[in-house]
C-alpha cells in the first residue's frame, strides 16, 4: 500500500464492512446457483444428450465463477460520480465480478462494464462526471488495509496512480502469475476493450504487460461477446507448460473458467516423436513450403491415358480420354484434393448420362449415382486421382529426391532440399517418426485434401515471435472466422524458423485486415537493466526502439567476475542475498550448466527446484533454477544470470536468448561469470 494520508477509523472499518456484506452476497449467489436444478429434456437421442450435457457444463461453469478466492480481493476500487450520472448509483465499486444483493441492486460492479471504463480512464483534465478514484490495499489474504482516493476535481495533486502501480509491480511474488484489473493502464486498456474484429497484434518490449493485456482481453471479450465465443470456443496458446502454468490463475481469478491454455502441439494434437537440425526445422516451417506441398499432393493427379467404357445391358457409352483429360483439368482448379475424387466420378457419369440422353434414354440422378460407383469409373478415379494420405506425400517427399526436386521447383535451393532429405528413410509412410514442424506440414496436407471446417471464436497467441510460417498457417486454419490476439517481441525471436516482421505473420495467419499495435512502456524491469539489455538491440532487432521504464530501483543491477574455481561459492552467496529479500528468486543458466548448478545449490543447503520439473515449481518454491530455455515470458524479483556467453553460445540465435534472460527481474539482476562477456555488454559492464 502507498503511503498517504491517514484514513479515519470509522471510514476504513464501514469500507470494511462493505467488503463482508459483499463476500456474503457472493457466496449466497453461489449458493443459489449451486442449488437451482439444471434442466434435463428427456430423450436419449445425440442432439438431446447434447443439449443436456452443454447445460450441464454451463451450469457447473456459472457455480464455479462464483466461487469466492480467499486471496483474491472482491472489488479494488471505487468510482465516486456526479450527482445523477448512473441511475440512482452516486458510487460504484469496481470488481472481478458483478455481485448483487439479491433484490437487484448492485453491491461490486465488473471491473468490464462500460461504467467502470473512467476507473481508467479519468484524468484530471477529462474526468468523465467522475468526482473522486478510489484505491484500494488488501494484504495477501484479501484482507481491506487501507485506500487511497484520488480527487478529479482538484486542479493539481501528486501522481498517485503511478506510485499506486509501482507499489503493484513492486509486491512480492509468490507463486503464480497475478491479474494486473486494479492498475491496467490507458494504452494497455485500449487493447484489453479493442472490439473482437478485427485481429489485434501486439508487439511489445519485454515486461510491456503484453501476456497480462492478452489475458485481461479474453475476460473483456468474454463479457461482451460470451455468446458469439462460446460457439467456437476461445483457446490461449502459449510456448510450454511451465508459461502456462505461470498463466493459469489469471482468468480464474478473473471469473473465467472455460477457456483452453494449451500449447500448439496439444491444439494441432498430431503427436511428435521425431527432432529435427536447426536448418531442416527452418526449411520445413518456411511459407515456401505450403507450394512445395501444394505441387507434391497434386502431382498424384495424372493425365489419363484411357478413357471408360461404361456398359449397360446391351448398350456401350464411351467418354473418351480427351473428355476425361478435360474433366480432371477443369476440377484441379476449383476443388480441394478429396471432393476432387468424387467430384470426378460424377463428372464422368454425367457425361456417361449425357450419352444416354442423345440415345433417348431419360435417365434420372439415381442412374448418375449407380454410374459414378461403378467399377470401370471407380478404377478410373482410382488412377488418374488417387487416394493419398499426408503422411504419404511427406515420406515421399523426404526420402525421393527427384520427387522433392520436382514438388521443389525453383522455390528451394539444394542446400534446402538436402535439408529436407532423410539419411535413413523410414520403410514405409505407416512407421515413419515426425518431427513438430512434420506434423504442421501434415496439417497443412490434410487442409490441402480436405478443407478443414470449424473455426475458433477467438485465439490467443502469447511468444508469437518464435511461430514459424507453417505453425501459423495451421493456427489460422483454425480460426477461421474468427479473430485473434497476437501478443510478441521481435527482439525475442530465439527460434530459427521465426516468420519475421508482424505484417507478415498475420498474413500467414489470414488476418491481413489485423492491427499491429505496440506497447513501449516496460513495467517489469527497472530502468537501470533495461538500458543494459537494451544494448543488445543493435545486433538483434536494429529496428526496434528501446523500450521505455517506468521505475529505477537502487542497485538493480551488478555484474560480477569470477574465476572458474570460486563460481559456485559465488552462485550461492548470490542467491544466498537474493532470497535475503522478498519474493521469487531465480538463477537462469544455459541449459546444459543447470542441473548442475542446481546440485551445486542443494549442496549447500539452499533447497532450489528445477523449473520444469513438476510443473508447479514456481508455486511451491522461492528458488527456481531455470533453463534459459524456459526463461521466456517469466519473472522473479530477483534473478541471477550465470555465464551468459555459454547462453549465448548454446544455440543460432543465443543472443535474442540473453536478452530474455536478461529481462527477467523485477527488482535487481545480478550477473555472475568466469568466462568473459558477451562484446556488446563486456563494454559496458
Ligand atoms: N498495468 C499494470 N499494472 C501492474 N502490473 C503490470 C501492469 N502491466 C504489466 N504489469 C506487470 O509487469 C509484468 C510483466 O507483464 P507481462 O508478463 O504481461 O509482460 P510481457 O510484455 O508479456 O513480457 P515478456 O515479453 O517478457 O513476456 C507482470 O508482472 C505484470 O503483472
Amino acid at each position: 500500500m502507498v503511503e498517504s494520508v491517514p484514513i479515519p477509523p470509522d471510514e476504513l472499518s464501514a469500507e470494511r464492512d462493505f467488503l463482508t456484506a459483499a463476500r456474503s452476497a457472493l457466496a449466497r449467489m453461489h449458493r443459489d446457483v449451486e442449488g437451482r436444478e439444471v434442466p434435463m429434456i428427456g430423450g436419449e437421442d445425440n442432439d438431446e444428450r447434447f443439449t443436456n450435457e452443454a447445460n450441464q457444463r454451463a451450469h457447473e461453469q456459472r457455480t464455479l465463477a462464483l466461487v469466492d478466492m480467499p486471496d483474491v480481493p472482491l472489488f479494488f476500487g471505487r468510482l465516486d460520480y456526479e450527482a445523477g450520472t448512473i441511475e440512482e448509483l452516486d458510487r460504484i465499486y469496481i470488481g472481478r465480478r458483478h455481485v448483487h444483493d439479491g433484490n437487484g441492486a448492485p453491491l461490486v460492479i465488473d471491473w468490464r462494464a462500460p461504467v467502470s471504463v473512467p476507473f481508467y480512464r479519468a484524468t484530471r483534465s477529462d474526468r468523465q462526471r467522475v468526482l473522486m478514484r478510489r484505491r484500494y490495499g488488501f494484504s495477501d489474504v484479501a484482507e481491506l488495509t487501507g485506500y487511497e482516493d484520488e480527487p478529479l476535481t482538484e486542479a493539481d495533486g501528486a501522481d498517485q496512480a503511478d506510485a499506486f502501480l509501482r507499489a503493484e509491480i513492486e509486491r512480492p511474488r509468490t507463486g503464480p502469475m497475478r491479474d494486473i484489473v486494479a492498475t491496467i493502464q490507458p494504452e494497455q486498456d485500449d487493447l484489453v476493450r479493442a472490439p473482437l474484429h478485427p485481429t489485434v497484434c501486439v508487439q511489445g518490449a519485454p515486461g510491456t504487460g503484453k501476456t497480462a493485456v492478452g489475458l485481461h482481453r479474453v475476460a473483456y471479450l468474454l463479457y461482451t461477446e460470451r455468446e458469439r465465443l462460446s460457439r467456437g470456443g476461445v483457446v490461449i496458446v502459449g510456448p510450454n507448460h511451465s508459461f502456462l502454468s505461470y498463466i493459469r490463475k489469471v482468468l480464474p481469478a478473473l471469473g473465467e473458467v472455460d477457456v483452453r491454455q494449451i500449447t500448439i502441439d496439444e491444439l494441432i494434437t498430431l503427436p511428435a516423436a521425431a527432432t529435427d537440425e536447426p536448418e531442416s526445422a527452418r526449411v520445413k516451417g518456411d511459407a515456401r513450403m505450403a507450394g512445395v506441398l501444394h505441387r507434391a499432393l497434386w502431382s498424384y493427379v495424372g493425365k489419363p491415358a484411357n478413357g471408360i467404357l461404361y456398359s449397360k445391358g446391351s448398350q456401350r457409352y464411351r467418354v473418351h480420354d480427351y473428355e476425361v483429360v478435360d474433366i480432371v483439368a477443369a476440377l484441379r482448379e476449383s476443388t480441394r484434393y478429396a471432393p476432387g475424387r468424387n467430384a470426378l466420378a460424377q463428372r464422368i457419369a454425367h457425361a456417361v448420362l449425357v450419352l444416354m440422353e442423345r440415345r433417348g434414354e431419360s435417365p434420372d440422378d439415381r442412374v448418375q449415382n449407380a454410374v459414378a460407383r461403378s467399377k470401370p469409373v471407380k478404377e478410373l478415379v482410382d488412377a488418374a486421382w488417387p487416394r493419398v494420405a499426408p503422411e504419404q506425400v511427406l515420406h515421399r517427399l523426404f526420402s525421393d529426391a527427384g520427387f522433392l526436386a520436382e514438388a521443389a521447383g525453383d522455390e528451394l535451393t539444394v542446400d534446402e532440399r538436402a535439408a529436407l532429405l532423410w539419411n535413413k528413410p523410414p520403410r514405409s509412410w505407416k512407421s515413419a517418426k515426425w518431427s513438430e514442424a512434420d506434423t504442421m506440414l501434415l496439417d497443412e496436407l490434410e487442409d490441402l485434401i480436405e478443407r478443414r471446417t470449424g473455426s475458433l471464436g477467438h485465439l490467443v497467441l502469447d511468444e508469437a515471435q518464435d511461430l514459424s510460417a507453417m505453425q501459423l498457417r495451421a493456427l489460422g486454419r483454425r480460426c477461421r472466422t474468427g479473430s485473434v490476439t497476437v501478443l510478441g517481441d521481435l527482439a525475442q525471436a530465439t527460434t530459427p524458423w521465426a516468420a519475421g516482421p508482424w505484417e507478415r505473420v498475420l498474413g500467414h495467419l489470414e488476418k491481413t485486415d489485423g492491427i499491429v499495435a505496440e506497447l513501449d512502456r516496460g513495467f517489469r524491469v527497472p530502468d537501470q537493466i533495461i538500458d543494459f539489455a537494451a544494448k543488445l538491440l543493435p545486433q538483434i532487432a536494429p529496428t526496434l526502439g528501446v523500450p521505455r521504464g517506468v521505475r529505477s530501483v537502487e542497485e538493480a543491477l551488478s555484474v560480477v567476475r569470477t574465476d572458474h574455481d570460486a563460481l559456485a561459492d559465488t552462485l550461492v552467496a548470490s542467491c544466498r542475498a537474493a532470497l535475503a529479500g522478498e519474493g521469487s528468486v531465480a538463477l537462469i543458466a544455459a541449459d546444459e550448466q543447470i542441473a548442475q548448478l542446481r546440485d551445486a545449490l542443494a549442496d549447500a543447503g539452499l533447497e532450489p527446484a528445477l523449473l520444469g520439473e513438476t510443473g508447479d515449481e514456481m508455486d511451491t518454491t522461492r528458488l527456481v533454477c531455470v533453463p534459459a530455455t524456459l526463461a521466456k515470458g517469466l519473472e522473479f524479483d530477483a534473478v541471477v544470470v550465470v555465464e551468459p556467453a555459454r547462453i549465448v553460445a548454446a544455440e543460432p540465435r543465443g543472443l535474442h536468448r540473453l536478452y530474455v534472460v536478461l529481462t527477467r527481474a523485477v527488482s535487481r539482476l545480478r550477473i555472475v561469470h568466469a568466462e568473459p562477456l558477451p562484446t556488446a555488454l563486456s563494454r559496458l559492464a
